[in-house]
């Protein structure tokens, strides 16, 4: 029986009619006098009053479940082809792309909540949730109500909300969105991530920004090549209305390209050049950024250059957003980052260095090695515990491995969510990216809380142990099971087992 999940069941109700007022149909049979009380993408969570959208995934057609659906007494079907049986009961509408309708027919149903709200996207490979995440607590301190869409947590205000994907389909993300206009948030800060682009989880929201960070080497399972990910990439800048602002990274490669014909302000930031955000590395040391941002200077917690890119972004995203540029540095200055991004946790007796980070593409993993070898002292080695991903881009693996082995003292090969694949074959391809020269220096542990142990063990007091890949993460997911594993708990289990 169909029970309904606060998930994605409004205490609202709407006409079909009204919901397909944005939807290109292409047919339509069966009754059209509908009056709809909730949408769904799943076929095990359809109802009476319910709207299944069939959706062509990576796995499954999602056609394929429309008689479930109709079984479980769902009321309308979005599909792009019609099933054969048509029963008389049920409204079919055929559309071009179901997944763009959903899109459309959830602001429609939700009310267009962001419409109600400064929303602000950042998209790029690295650094959404840094950014997202900060420009939430800015504005938390700054007085304001807002919300946070991360691949960390949901957020409204400070209530937290678990978060599944970096960015939730399309009837997950209005519905969070209608919870924060009721909850009074004025702004939302979201990660935009590729994969929401191209499966139309963003469209028809109303954005107020955007932010592009970096572009680099990921999911290029998913997209095929390095040109459809910029696609994609770009496509959430080409979907910002005028009144937006397009915040770029000028220093990226990529950062222009993101500006090129696009309906928002063009505005830009660069710590090397002219933009309309100007940054200057006054020093990058343990204790954090020294920086000139916009000629004056203020110190921040966070460390690395990578991170000062960041806080350019979120403070020109802050001063787009009307706010006063020196309230904006002050409170910036005293902000932390976000869960598992560069989180240090210091083991007492041997001053040995944890650090816990999220890097999982090369680009972030290169980026932390060489913030490492710039505020480390240079007796301080470096031990690096570091996995890929099971059913993501394979392409990455031999290239982080080498990584990790060329800018480490030590490195330990480990699992980062096998998922469905062999962990030791993701161990091999990592492997065949050492250099000969660097395979001493190279371990290969496939059980990572040995790896994390054997990394203990070989520090010195006073080195670096750095722990990459799964930062917030809470779990290791082995064929389809989520199993409790936190690199923190670990890593501070082995200082105090190993009596460091
Ligand atoms: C590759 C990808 O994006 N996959 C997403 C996609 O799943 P899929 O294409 O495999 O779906 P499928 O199993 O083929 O099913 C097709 C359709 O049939 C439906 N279905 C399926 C079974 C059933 O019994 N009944 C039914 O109706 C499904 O709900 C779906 O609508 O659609 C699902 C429903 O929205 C998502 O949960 C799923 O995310 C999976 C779990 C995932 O891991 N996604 C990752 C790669 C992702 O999206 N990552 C990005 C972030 C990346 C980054 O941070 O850089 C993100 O935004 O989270
Ligand atoms: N601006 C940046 N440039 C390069 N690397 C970065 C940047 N910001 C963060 N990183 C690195 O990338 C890792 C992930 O950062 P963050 O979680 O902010 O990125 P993300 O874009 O949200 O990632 P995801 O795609 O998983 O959502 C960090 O732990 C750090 O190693
Ligand atoms: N958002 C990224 C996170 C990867 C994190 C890493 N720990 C892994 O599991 O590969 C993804 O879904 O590809
Ligand atoms: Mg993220």
């Amino acid at each position: 029986m169909w029970r309904p999940t606060q998930k994605y069941v409004s205490n609202q109700s709407a006409s079909l009619s009204s919901l397909l007022t944005a939807v290109r149909v292409a047919a339509q049979h069966g009754p059209t006098d509908v009056t709809v009380s909730g949408l769904t993408l799943d076929s095990r969570q359809a109802g009476p009053g319910v709207v299944f959208f069939a959706l062509r995934g990576t796995a499954n057609d999602g056609h394929q479940f429309i008689p479930k659906a109709v079984d479980l007494g769902t009321a309308v079907v979005i599909c792009e082809e019609l099933p054969a049986e048509l029963k008389p009961e049920v409204a079919y509408v055929q559309v071009t792309d179901s997944a763009e309708a959903m899109a459309y027919m959830a602001a429609e149903f939700y009310g267009h909540p962001s419409r109600k709200l400064q929303l602000v996207g950042i998209t790029g490979t690295n650094g959404k949730t840094t950014c997202a995440t900060m420009l939430h607590k800015l504005f938390r301190e700054l007085g304001y109500h807002c919300g946070l869409l991360s691949t960390v947590q949901n957020q409204i205000d400070e209530q937290v909300i678990p978060a599944t994907h970096t960015t939730p389909d399309a009837i997950r993300l209005n519905e969070l969105l209608a919870r924060m206009v009721q909850a009074s948030c004025t702004h939302v800060f979201m990660e935009v991530s590729s994969h929401a682009v191209v499966q139309h989880r963003v469209t028809g929201l109303h954005f107020a920004g955007g932010v592009f960070t970096n572009l680099s080497h990921d999911h290029l399972d998913y997209h095929g090549t390095f040109d459809a990910y910029l696609k994609a990439k770009k496509g959430f800048f080409d979907m910002l209305p005028k009144s937006a602002f397009a915040l770029t990274n000028a220093d990226d490669k990529r950062g222009p390209v993101m500006l090129q014909n696009v309906a928002g302000r063009r505005e830009s930031y660069s710590m090397r050049g002219p933009a309309t955000f100007r940054g200057k590395l006054i020093e990058n040391a343990v204790h954090g950024l020294h920086l000139q941002v916009d000629g004056r200077e203020a110190q921040f917690r966070l460390i690395g250059v990578f991170n000062a890119y960041n806080l350019l972004a979120i403070y020109g995203a802050a001063v787009l957003l009307g706010e006063e540029p020196m309230e904006v540095l002050t409170v910036l200055s005293g902000l932390t980052s976000a869960p598992g991004r560069f989180e240090p946790i210091l083991a007492e007796k041997t001053r040995i260095t944890g650090i816990i980070d999220y890097a999982h593409t090369p680009d972030a993993l290169e980026n932390v090695l060489q913030t490492i070898a710039e505020i480390r002292q240079p007796s301080q080695h470096v031990i690096t515990v570091v996995g890929c991903g099971g059913n993501r881009d394979g392409a990455k693996r031999p290239i982080m491995a080498r990584l990790a082995a060329e800018l480490s003292n030590r490195a330990v090969l480990t699992s980062d969510n096998p998922r469905f694949e062999d962990p030791n074959e993701i161990l091999q391809q990592m492997q065949a990216g050492v250099p000969a020269a660097e395979l001493g220096k190279v371990l290969t542990i496939p059980d990572r809380r040995e790896a994390i142990k054997t990394a203990v063990a070989l520090a010195q007091p006073g080195d670096i142990v750095l722990v990459a890949g799964k930062g917030h993460e809470a779990y290791q997911e082995i064929k389809g099971v989520r199993a409790d594993f936190d690199d923190k708990k670990v890593l501070q289990e082995m200082f105090n087992l190993l009596g460091k």
